[in-house]
């Protein structure tokens, strides 16, 4: 039972992922994920060297999603490229996502070019939209700043490298990004980050400790946003850039259609936290029967075919 995709000359047996953040932080975690029905995984965002986060409560979820403030804590960059080695080792056909970050602009370059030197072989995400480390803004709102470091980072590196994007709200943003990101070699962009900043508040406290309740909200409520933020680069960026879709994945209807926006994978992260390694499952199996219903015998049936109104 799968749906399986690609990104290029990477073959998943699966289209579900995990959302980087969501139980991948710990090998034990990954190797979780390794065993389900998910596709692929890709790892909490690392950093150079280890980081605590912010203080707790950190994560909570609520009616129609969760908010989190977690400060990208993290076991550091040569944690996960031994843990990627060991999970390549025991399945070397299987590709997997390795997600990196830094928050000095000069520090990036340095963590990409340890990815660059590693034996790392799957695919690299640069997060470029933590909404969460204090005092720090979400790279990917700077046009020119992501610009930048775009260019300097393609001046040496080699390996497969994704973006990992936040919300966008307006067409001429779409518009910004696209040009920007069309110019240089991706092999993917990841839309969306959870939507920065929104506040959960209960009975007449906020519900996160960190940065007076502030956090990144994932989950239902995010859906539609997630959805036109996917169909909005398919529509721009060239084809050689494929798209993963996260933000939103409650059911297979939900996969069905981030699919339909032009996703090639599907990356679900407040579901998965709330009912672990098993949603990957039940989303596989809703998927199918909706394909089966429709006559789609492949993602390439459908994917990118959303219809207008005439
Ligand atoms: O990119 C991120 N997005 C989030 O929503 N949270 C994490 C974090 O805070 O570490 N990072």
């Amino acid at each position: 039972m799968a749906v399986p995709s690609q990104i290029h000359h990477f073959h998943f047996s699966n289209c579900l992922m995990n959302a980087s953040g969501v139980s991948c932080e710990r090998k034990e975690e990954l190797a979780a994920l390794d065993d389900s029905a998910a596709g692929t995984f890709i790892t909490k965002t690392a950093t150079l060297e280890a980081r605590e986060g912010n203080p707790q409560p950190r994560v909570e979820t609520f009616a129609l999603g969760s908010i989190n403030s977690s400060g990208l804590p993290n076991q550091g960059l040569p944690y996960y490229l031994q843990a990627l080695a060991d999970f390549q080792a025991a399945k070397p056909d299987k590709t997997y996502f390795l997600s990196v970050t830094e928050l000095e602009e000069e520090k990036i370059y340095k963590i990409l070019e340890e990815v660059e030197a590693s034996d790392f072989k799957g695919l690299v995400e640069l997060n470029l939209s933590c909404p969460n480390v204090i005092g720090k803004p979400q790279i990917a709102y700077d046009f020119e700043t992501t610009d930048r470091i775009l260019k300097r980072v393609f001046s040496f590196f080699t390996k497969s490298l994704g973006v990992k994007l936040p919300p966008f709200f307006d067409p001429s943003h779409f518009d910004q990004m696209a040009d920007i990101l069309n110019a240089y070699p991706l092999a993917y962009v990841n839309c969306i980050n959870s939507v920065g900043n929104g506040l959960v508040i209960h009975d007449e406290q906020v519900v996160i400790k960190p940065k007076q309740g502030f956090g990144g909200i994932g989950g239902e409520t995010i859906k539609e946003t997630a959805l036109a933020n996917v169909h909005a680069f398919y529509q721009r960026l060239r084809p050689e850039i494929a798209i993963i879709g996260t933000g939103g994945v409650c059911d297979g209807r939900d996969v069905f259609e981030h699919i339909l926006c032009g996703a090639s994978m599907v990356g679900v992260g407040t579901t998965l936290y709330e009912e672990g390694e098993g949603c990957f499952a039940s989303l596989t199996e809703e998927l199918e029967a909706i394909m089966k219903e429709k006559g789609y015998q492949s993602i390439e049936d459908f994917r990118g075919k959303l219809k207008y109104m005439d």
